[in-house]
Parts: structure tokens; C-alpha cells; sequence
């Protein structure tokens, strides 16, 4: 009787079913393809600038690509199948330029997950900037600090990351894989790089900011609704030092294609671990304003690291 059950399992149509499947993940891939194509090909045709570096911008920290000498501003809606920022806090340009003598293509806005982008969607940029030159990526974001040691400000240098979006089924390299850009199975064994990791604690105690650099673990969710105290002790049980909404999958990209990665949160409010609190809820009001009292200190890091590397990049 359970194995009738078992083989009842196989029917003709769920056969064809699972066939569509993977047909229409070809067709996906393909669309994919194509997309990228498209935006690396728009991009390419605004500029001559070969970047050897990329960043991206989180929340309230736009202020970075103001760094950037000689710029060419980009909006996204100017660049062909890019989709639009809808996050405030992040203007949506793409700028290009130099960034202490490096030539570098800044995201001034990121896509995420919730505004409804895909996952593959939201991490695009990172291919395009591949096709483009870029070797090295620098990633910043605006983040809860789940570690209670942490104070609004502080600004922590990722050293892992828990891809919680990504163990939840959305994650970006799903479906065929394109070998022109990395293997199937690709190992995140160290998705932060540890000289330029090293590089960013020293300068930060160079330029005397030790009293609110950090270096942990950030955990990336899809958001859009901030955490359930019973979920920030979960998250904070599990090892993360920072919550946040981004990030992880871009670096995911990032490494599959054979990227060196350093990543910031600017941690911008601490989260909350008791129930029934009376602190104040988190807003993005609060996480912009935070990000932007800190963002000189975090442009000045950002630049100076990149100087140290001009000669190697
Ligand atoms: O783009 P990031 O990750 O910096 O933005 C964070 C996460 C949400 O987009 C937003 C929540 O306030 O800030
Ligand atoms: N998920 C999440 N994202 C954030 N971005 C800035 N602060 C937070 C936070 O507390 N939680």
C-alpha cells in the first residue's frame, strides 16, 4: 500500500511539471542574461572610464560618491533595464570617477529585495560591474546593532555574514549557473577579504577612530518590517553582531565572480531585545539621520584605505 502511494506520486503531468520547471528557469536565466547585457552595454555606451573599483552606498551614506573627483553622474532611470531607486536615502545614480586616484563606479542607492526586485535583480549591478573592470568591491550599509555592546554611530567592519534571505530559498545564483562568471558551487569560506579587513581596523585606529570602529558579523533579512524582539534574540543567539536588509547577497555575487570584498555597517540604532518595551521603535528617519552625523568619519576611512590600495588596484 505505501509503495502504490509512493508511485502514485509519479504521474505524467508532474513529470511534465518538473520539466517546465527547469525549462522556464532556462528562460529566466536567459532574461537574466539578456538584462545584464543590456544595463552593462547602456552603461558602456556613458562612459569611457574603466573601473577597477566598485561601491556601493547604504542608507544615508550616498554622501561617499560626493568623494569621487571628476564625476560622471548616471541616473539609473538613464541607463537602460536599470530599475528605480524607490528607498529614500538612496538617489539612484551611478556615479563614475576617481576616488583617490582609483577609478571607481559608485552606486549612489541600492536595490533590495523588498522594494520587489528578484534577488537576481537586486544583485545585477554587481555583474555589471564585473563586465565593466571591477575587481574589488567596498559595500557599506545602514544596520541594527543586535550586539548590546554597541552604541548608535558605531561603525563595524564585516568579517562574516549569516545570508538568512539566501537560506530562505531567495538566493541570487539560483537557477542555471553562468561559468563565464563563476563555478556552480562557489565557497564563501572567507566572503570578506581578510588583508583589506586588516588594512580597514588599521587605518581606523590611524585616523583615531577606535572608539567606535568594531568588527563582527552581519545577518541580512529581507525586511521591509524591522525585527520581533524574540527574533532579534534569535539572531543575536545565532552569532550576529548587526541586522540589516541588504548587503549579503550583493557579496554572494560578488565573490562568485571572483571579487575581493570589504564591508561597513554603520551601525544606526541598537535593537531592541525585551518585550514589551518602552524604548523608542526603530524608524528609517532614525537609521538616515544616525548614518548621516557619521558619514564624514566613514568617507574619510573609506578613502583613505582606498589610497593605501591605489598602487594595487
Ligand atoms: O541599504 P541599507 O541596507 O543600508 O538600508 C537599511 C536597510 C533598509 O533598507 C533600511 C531600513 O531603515 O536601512
Ligand atoms: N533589519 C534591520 N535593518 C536595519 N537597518 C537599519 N537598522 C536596522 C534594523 O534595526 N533592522
Amino acid at each position: 500500500m505505501a509503495a502504490m502511494s509512493l508511485l502514485s506520486f509519479e504521474t505524467p503531468e508532474r513529470r511534465r511539471s518538473s520539466v517546465n520547471l527547469a525549462e522556464m528557469h532556462r528562460k529566466v536565466s536567459q532574461i537574466e542574461h539578456d538584462e545584464i547585457q543590456k544595463v552593462t552595454s547602456s552603461v558602456l555606451e556613458k562612459t569611457n572610464l574603466c573601473p577597477k573599483l566598485g561601491i556601493i552606498c547604504g542608507s544615508g551614506l550616498g554622501g561617499l560618491a560626493n568623494e569621487i573627483k571628476d564625476p560622471q553622474v548616471i541616473p539609473y532611470a538613464e541607463i537602460e533595464g536599470f530599475p528605480k531607486c524607490t528607498v529614500q536615502g538612496h538617489a539612484g545614480n551611478l556615479v563614475l570617477g576617481y576616488l583617490s586616484g582609483v577609478p571607481t563606479v559608485c552606486m549612489q542607492g541600492r536595490l533590495h529585495f523588498y522594494e520587489g526586485h528578484p534577488a537576481w535583480l537586486v544583485t545585477m549591478p554587481i555583474r555589471m560591474m564585473k563586465l565593466i573592470g571591477v575587481e574589488t568591491l567596498i559595500v557599506t550599509n545602514a544596520a541594527g546593532g543586535l550586539n548590546q555592546d554597541y552604541k548608535s554611530g558605531d561603525v563595524m567592519v564585516i568579517k562574516d555574514h549569516i545570508n538568512m534571505v539566501g537560506m530562505t530559498g531567495h538566493h541570487p545564483l539560483v537557477g542555471p549557473n553562468d561559468d563565464k562568471f563563476g563555478p556552480r558551487f562557489p565557497a564563501m569560506t572567507v566572503p570578506y577579504d581578510r588583508e583589506l579587513r586588516h588594512l580597514a581596523l588599521q587605518t581606523a585606529e590611524e585616523l583615531g577612530f577606535s572608539s567606535f570602529i568594531r568588527e563582527g558579523v552581519y545577518l541580512s533579512l529581507s525586511g521591509p518590517s524591522y525585527e520581533t524582539p524574540s527574533e532579534s534574540i534569535f539572531m543575536r543567539s545565532i552569532g550576529a553582531d548587526t541586522v540589516g536588509m541588504s548587503t549579503a547577497p550583493e557579496v554572494v555575487v560578488a565573490r562568485h565572480a571572483g571579487m575581493r570584498v570589504l564591508g561597513f555597517s554603520m551601525v544606526t540604532n541598537v535593537v531592541i531585545l525585551e518585550l514589551d518595551s518602552d524604548a523608542i521603535p526603530p524608524t528609517h528617519q532614525e537609521v538616515m539621520d544616525t548614518a548621516n552625523a557619521r558619514a564624514k568619519d566613514l568617507q574619510l576611512l573609506v578613502k583613505t584605505i582606498v589610497g593605501k590600495l591605489a598602487s594595487t588596484l
